[in-house]
């Protein structure tokens, strides 16, 4: 059985069908990305899946149960979450408390008071922080737990945030632009930090625009065109695509090709 599956998710805004009857599945352990041009409707899709928007029509399920639709908090709980676009990181606050909010944000939902709570060491619990420190660990930034977040480069920001994702120990992760805004060392880093996460039995659903590290990490692509699945099978597949390369990767095409060789 699937750990993720999705069918038929669809949603308009206004006369705009952003995604249309799209569906795809995710095995434990298995890297998926979701391309296409801008607008395709891939930030869309992740939107329906981790409950920030309410499918106009058709299903989630996580791990055998119907999820479609419920809160993000809940399905963080149920083993799902998700890191956006923009970096939602506390500037001001240290690497090892963003870790902390991420966790309490996830767990329920933003209550002020504990917020407020973890910056004071004081209330800090113990236990709370070793996880904490565990996941700095895992994606190579244990060393700067205490450093503001906001001195960090971006790469390093970048892994923040997926540590902050695993505060709860999903077994879904999606990842929107993990790569977005990177140099190429910072985007191997989060090539390999990838490929350990999957390889621990996470399953990785990627929205990317960086062709080579999708083509390089992925098991599975998804192809998305005017909110519709136009193809989707291995990169090699994917890539040779006549209706990929021509309706849909354009002026990539090219690097496509190299990047699969
Ligand atoms: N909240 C919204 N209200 C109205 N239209 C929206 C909304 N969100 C997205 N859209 C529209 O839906 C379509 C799909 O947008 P979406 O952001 O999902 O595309 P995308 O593939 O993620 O693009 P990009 O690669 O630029 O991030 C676009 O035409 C966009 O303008």
């Amino acid at each position: 059985m699937s750990l993720l599956a999705v069918e038929g998710l669809g949603i308009s805004f206004g006369e705009l069908h952003a995604v249309r009857n799209v569906g795809f599945s995710m095995k434990p352990g298995e890297i998926v990305s979701v391309i296409g041009p801008n607008g395709a409707g891939k930030t869309t899709l992740f939107n329906m899946i981790s409950g920030i928007y309410l499918p106009k029509s058709g299903t989630v399920h996580l791990g055998g149960e119907d999820v479609t639709g419920m809160s993000p908090h809940l399905l963080a709980r149920r083993g799902l979450s998700r890191t956006f676009q923009n970096l939602q990181i506390f500037q001001a606050m240290t690497v090892l408390e963003n870790v902390m909010v991420g966790y309490h944000l996830h767990e329920r939902g933003p209550v002020i008071a504990d917020l407020l709570g973890l910056s004071s060491s004081r209330r800090r619990s113990h236990e709370a922080e070793e996880k904490a420190r565990m996941l700095l660990e895992r994606v190579g930034l244990v060393r700067a737990a205490e450093k503001e977040a906001g001195s960090l480069s971006y790469g390093a920001l970048k892994r923040l945030e997926i540590a902050r994702a695993l505060a709860l120990k999903p077994k879904v992760l999606l990842l929107d632009e993990p790569a977005a805004g990177c140099n190429a060392v910072e985007t191997e880093e989060i090539d390999h930090l990838i490929a350990e996460l999957a390889a621990d039995g996470i399953a990785i659903l990627l929205v990317e625009h960086d062709m080579k590290m999708v083509m390089r990490i992925s098991n599975h692509i998804v192809v998305l065109d005017f909110g519709e699945k136009i193809a989707e099978g291995d990169p090699a597949t994917v890539s040779r695509n006549p209706r990929v390369i021509q309706a849909y990767l354009g002026t990539q095409a090219a690097e496509v090709t190299y990047a699969v060789g």
